[in-house]
C-alpha cells in the first residue's frame, strides 16, 4: 500500500489509493478498506461492511485537509471560534462529505462499477441525532459555513451514546425507541484520549490564604469525571479546511475498583464506571422546555469545563498568554444550555491559574457571546440554588459574587428602582430560589442575539427588555440561516443541476446568485423542467409513502407538509381543523369539486409531553378515517412519517408543494424547515412569526400565503381577555368541526379520547387555533384556487427558491464574523504543509 501522495515517476503520475480520486483508483480503494479494515471480501460482506469501506474510503481523502487545517491554525495560533452548544444535530455524514469534497459522481460511478448503489450505501449509515431540532440542526449548519468560509472554529458538546429516541408509531400513538446510533462504529470519529481533562462535581470549598497573602478558594470535589474528546472532521464546501467537531464522551477516572473486585463487591468495582458514564450516556429529549434534572446541569458544566480547559491547553500549546485567552478565542453560547460557562471560565482563570477577579472578568465578557432561540418562559432555564450548590458550590460563590457586582451596576444605572434589582437579579428569591441562566449568559456576555429580526425585537420588547436598557450595545439580531450544500445539493440534485445548467454552480457557495434564476420565470422550457423535477420528486415519495405506510397517494395532489418537533405553539393541530374542515365539505356535498390534498405530517413529541402525543394521535386517527372514507375518493389523504430526522428530511423538503409554518405569531422564534421547504421551491402558508416575517419581505407577498393574527394583535386579544367559546359557537364550521372529534367519529366513538385536548381549546387555547380559525381556511381555500393555476403556480415557487439567497448559514456566519466574533477566513493550501512536515 503507497503511503506518500501522489508522486512522479518519469513524469508519470502515479495516484495514490488514500487519497486519488479516479474511478479506478476509488474502486481500488473501496476494496482496500472493505479488505484491511473490515476484514471482508465481497461474497460475505454485508450492506453495512460496504458502507463502512466506503465510509473509510473518503474518511482517506479528507484527512490531509483535516491535518493541514490544524497544522496551520497552530503554527498561526489563529483566533478561533468555540461554539458550545448541547446539541449538533448533524445528519449523516457520508453524503455531506462526498459533496463538500465534490467526488459525489465519481464515488456513484465506482461503486456502481462494482455492482452496488450509492443510495442504498448512504441508507445503510446512522445518523448522530444529537440533538433535538432546530437549535441542534442550525448549530450543524454552522459548522458547515464556517469550514466553507474558511473561519477556524471547533464545534463543542456532548457525545451522547444515545441520542434522540427513534420513534415508531402503533396504534396511531408515538413509542420511543432507544437510539443506539454507535452499535455499528462510527467511521467518521477519531478518539482523543490524549487531550482527555477531568470535570469535578460535589463536594465543598475551603478558603485560605495563599503564600502572596492572597485569599483564595480551593474545591474539594465530591466526585471527579474525566472527559474523552471524540473529534469529527467538518469540511467545507470545496475548500481545503477541515475543521473539528469535538464532543466530550464521560468516563470514571478509574473504570475498575480492584480493590472492590476483590472484596468480592463486583458492583462496586463498577459503580463509579457506570455513575460516571450516566453523563454522557442520553440526550434529553426535550425542545423548547427545560425540565431541571440534576444529570442535565451535571451534563451542561462537564462539557463546558472540558471545552474550556481544552482551550487553555490550545492556547497554552500555542505559547498564547492566558491574559489573551479572548484574543484567541470567542465562545458562542448555543441558548443558556452552556451559560455555566460565565462562572466556570472565571473560576479557572482565577482558582486554576491565579488570575484577578476584575482581569479575569474582563476576559470572560470579551469571550463569551450568547444567543437566545425562544421567547417560552418554559425553555428559559433556571436552576434551584439548593441544586446549584450540592452540585457545583465554587460556581454558586462566583455567581453570587457576579450578581453583587452587577447588581450594584444597575443601582448605579437605575438609582432606587428595587423592583428592576429583583427582576434583573441572577438570583430568583421566589420559592426555593433558583439561578437564572439567561441573566447569568447576558451579564457575562458581550453580544446578546436573537434569531430572526422579530424574535430579537422581541426579546428587547418584552423577555430581555431589562437587559435591553441595561446593555442596549450587546443587543443583535442574526437571523437563522440552513446549509443549501445539504438542503439543496445533496438533498435535491435534480434541481441543482437544473439551477447550475442556468446561472452556473457559483450559487451554491454565493445563495444569493439564486436571484440570477428570475430571468428563467417566464421561460416555458424552464418552467416545465422546474415543474417536472417536483413531479418526479412526489412520486419518489409517493413509493416511499406506500412501502413505509401502505397508503396510496396522489401525486398530482398538492403536497401539503407541516414537519417539526410537535409544540402546541407550532399548532399542528390547526392543521388537523383545517383537514377536518375540507372532510366535512365533502361529507356534506361528496361532488364538492375540491382541490385534492395529500397532507403529510413528520415530527417527534417530548416522551413527557402528553398533549403533543395526543395531537400526534389525533392526526393518525383522523388519517385512518379520512383515507379510508369512499365519500372521499381519495381527494384528501393524511401521512403521518414516523421518526423525522436529517435524513428523513433530506427526503422531504424537496417533495413540498405547500409548507405550513402557522405557529401562532411571537411564539416561533424563527423556524428554519421554513427556509429549507421554499429553497426547494415549495411555497409558504404561514404566519407573521419568526423567519416566516422575513422570508415573505424577500420572496413578495404575492409569493407568499400569509393569516393571522400578528404578535401585537396577539396581546392586545389576551389582553383584552380571549374566550375561545365564542368562536366556536359563532363559526358554523369550526363547530362542525370540533364536535366531529367530539363525537368519537375518529375514535370509534370513544368521545373522552380527545376530550382532553377540545376542552383545552375550547376553554383556554392558549395558541389561539380558534382566533386564527377562519383566516387559515380562507388563506387554504386561496392555496387551493392558487394550485390550479399551474402557471401561476411553477410562477411562485421559482421565484421562492430565487429568493431564498439572504436564508443561507453562509450569510449568517457572515454576520456573526462582522458584528460578533471579529475574526478572518484562514486560507488553508493543501501541498505546503505535509510536505513541510517530511
Ligand atoms: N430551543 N430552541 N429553539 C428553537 C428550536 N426549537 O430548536 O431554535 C431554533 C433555532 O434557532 C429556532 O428556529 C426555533 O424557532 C426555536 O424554537
Amino acid at each position: 500500500m503507497q503511503t506518500v501522495p501522489n508522486h512522479q515517476v518519469d513524469n508519470l503520475q502515479i495516484e495514490d489509493d488514500r487519497t486519488g480520486l479516479s474511478v479506478e483508483c476509488l474502486k481500488r480503494a473501496f476494496l482496500d478498506n472493505l479488505f484491511y479494515v473490515q476484514g471482508k471480501f465481497p461474497k460475505i460482506a454485508t450492506k453495512n461492511d460496504y458502507y463502512m469501506a466506503l465510509a473509510y474510503t473518503v474518511r482517506d481523502r479528507l484527512l490531509q485537509r483535516w491535518i493541514n487545517t490544524a497544522v496551520i491554525y497552530t503554527e498561526r495560533a489563529s483566533r478561533t471560534v468555540s461554539y458550545l452548544s448541547a446539541e449538533f444535530l448533524m445528519g449523516p455524514h457520508l453524503g455531506n462529505n462526498l459533496v463538500n469534497l465534490g467526488i459525489y459522481d465519481q464515488v456513484k460511478q465506482a461503486v456502481s462499477e462494482l455492482g452496488l448503489d450509492l443510495e442504498d450505501l448512504l441508507e445503510q449509515e446512522e445518523e448522530p441525532g444529537l440533538g433535538n431540532g432546530g437549535l441542534g440542526r442550525l448549530a450543524a449548519c454552522y459548522l458547515d459555513s464556517m469550514a466553507t468560509l474558511e473561519i477556524p472554529s471547533l464545534g463543542y458538546g456532548i457525545r451522547y451514546e444515545f441520542g434522540i429516541f427513534d420513534q415508531d408509531i402503533r396504534d396511531g400513538w408515538q413509542v420511543e425507541i432507544t437510539d443506539k446510533w454507535l452499535h455499528c462504529g462510527n467511521p467518521w470519529e477519531i478518539a482523543r484520549p490524549e487531550w482527555e481533562v477531568y470535570v469535578r462535581l460535589g463536594g465543598h470549598t475551603e478558603a485560605y490564604t495563599d503564600e502572596h497573602g492572597r485569599y483564595r478558594v480551593r474545591w474539594i470535589p465530591f466526585q471527579v469525571i474525566k472527559g474523552v474528546p471524540h473529534d469529527t472532521p467538518i469540511l467545507g464546501y470545496k475548500t481545503n479546511t477541515a475543521n473539528t467537531l469535538r464532543l466530550w464522551t464521560a468516563e470514571a477516572p478509574e473504570s475498575f475498583d480492584f480493590a472492590a473486585f476483590n472484596s468480592g463487591d463486583y458492583l462496586g468495582a463498577v459503580q463509579e464506571k457506570m455513575v460516571s458514564e450516566n453523563l454522557s450516556k442520553v440526550l434529553y429529549p426535550n425542545d423548547d422546555s427545560s425540565q431541571g434534572k440534576r444529570l442535565r446541569l451535571a451534563q451542561q458544566i462537564f462539557f463546558v469545563s472540558c471545552s474550556l480547559q481544552d482551550m487553555i491547553r490550545i492556547v497554552f500549546r500555542q505559547n498564547v498568554p492566558l491574559e489573551k485567552f479572548h484574543e484567541k478565542f470567542v465562545v458562542q453560547l448555543n441558548d443558556t444550555h452552556p451559560a455555566i460557562a460565565v462562572a466556570e471560565l472565571m473560576r479557572l482563570l482565577i482558582d486554576e491559574h491565579d488570575m484577578g477577579w476584575d482581569q479575569a472578568w474582563q476576559i470572560t465578557q470579551k469571550s463569551l457571546a450568547y444567543t437566545n432561540h425562544t421567547l417560552l418562559p418554559e425553555a428559559l432555564e433556571r436552576w434551584p440554588i439548593s441544586l446549584f450548590r450540592e452540585l457545583l458550590p465554587r460556581h454558586l460563590e462566583i455567581i453570587y459574587e457576579i450578581n453583587y457586582h452587577f447588581l450594584e451596576e444597575v443601582k448605579a444605572k437605575f438609582p432606587g428602582d428595587s423592583d428592576r434589582l429583583r427582576r434583573m437579579s441572577l438570583i430568583d428569591e421566589s420559592g426555593e430560589k433558583y439561578v437564572r441562566m439567561a441573566h447569568l449568559a447576558c451579564v457575562g456576555s458581550h453580544s446578546i442575539n436573537g434569531v430572526a429580526a422579530l424574535h430579537t425585537k422581541l426579546l428587547q420588547q418584552d423577555v430581555l427588555r431589562d437587559f435591553y436598557q441595561m446593555y442596549p450595545e450587546k443587543f443583535n439580531n442574526k437571523t437563522n440561516g440552513v446549509t443549501p450544500r445539504r438542503f439543496i445539493v445533496l438533498s435535491n440534485p435534480r434541481l441543482t443541476n437544473l439551477i447550475s445548467s442556468k446561472i452556473g454552480d457559483n450559487w451554491i457557495k454565493h445563495l444569493e446568485d439564486l436571484k440570477h434564476l428570475e430571468a428563467f420565470v417566464d421561460d416555458p422550457e424552464f418552467c416545465s423542467q422546474w415543474r417536472s423535477i417536483k413531479s418526479a420528486i412526489k412520486q419518489d415519495l409517493v413509493a416511499y409513502i406506500a412501502q413505509q405506510n401502505g397508503i396510496t397517494v396522489n401525486p398530482d395532489s398538492i403536497f401539503d407538509i407541516q414537519a417539526k418537533r410537535f409544540h402546541e405553539y407550532k399548532r399542528q393541530h390547526l392543521n388537523a381543523l383545517h383537514i377536518i374542515t375540507l372532510y366535512n365539505r365533502i361529507k356534506a356535498n361528496p361532488d364538492i369539486d375540491i382541490t385534492p390534498r395529500t397532507f403529510i405530517f413528520g415530527g417527534k413529541a417530548a416522551p413527557g409531553y402528553y398533549m403533543a402525543k395526543l395531537i400526534i394521535k389525533l392526526l393518525n386517527s383522523i388519517g385512518d378515517v379520512v383515507n379510508n372514507d369512499p365519500d372521499v375518493r381519495d381527494r384528501l389523504k393524511v401521512v403521518f412519517l414516523k421518526d423525522y430526522s436529517v435524513k428523513f428530511a433530506q427526503r422531504v423538503y424537496p417533495a413540498a408543494d405547500l409548507s405550513e409554518q402557522i405557529s401562532m405569531a411571537g411564539k416561533e422564534a424563527s423556524g428554519t424547515g421554513n427556509m429549507k421547504f421554499a429553497l426547494n421551491g415549495a411555497l409558504t402558508i404561514g404566519t407573521l412569526d419568526g423567519a416566516n416575517v422575513e422570508i415573505r419581505e424577500e420572496v413578495g407577498e404575492d409569493n407568499f400565503f400569509i393569516f393571522g393574527l400578528t404578535a401585537p394583535e396577539v396581546y392586545a386579544l389576551k389582553a383584552r381577555g380571549y374566550r375561545p367559546l365564542d368562536y366556536y359557537h359563532s363559526n358554523r364550521e369550526l363547530k362542525a368541526v370540533i364536535d366531529r372529534i367530539a363525537s368519537g367519529h375518529f375514535s370509534h366513538g370513544d368521545t373522552k379520547l380527545f376530550k382532553p385536548l377540545l376542552d383545552s381549546l375550547l376553554y383556554r387555547d392558549e395558541y389561539l387555533l380558534f382566533a386564527d380559525y377562519q383566516a387559515y381556511i380562507d388563506c387554504q381555500d386561496r392555496v387551493s384556487q392558487v394550485y390550479r393555476d399551474r402557471d401561476r403556480w411553477t410562477r411562485m415557487s421559482i421565484l421562492n427558491a430565487a429568493r431564498m439567497g439572504k436564508f443561507s448559514s453562509d450569510r449568517s456566519i457572515r454576520d456573526y464574523c462582522q458584528d460578533i466574533w471579529n475574526i478572518k477566513p484562514v486560507p488553508i493550501e493543501l501541498g505546503e504543509c505535509i510536505q513541510a512536515k517530511e
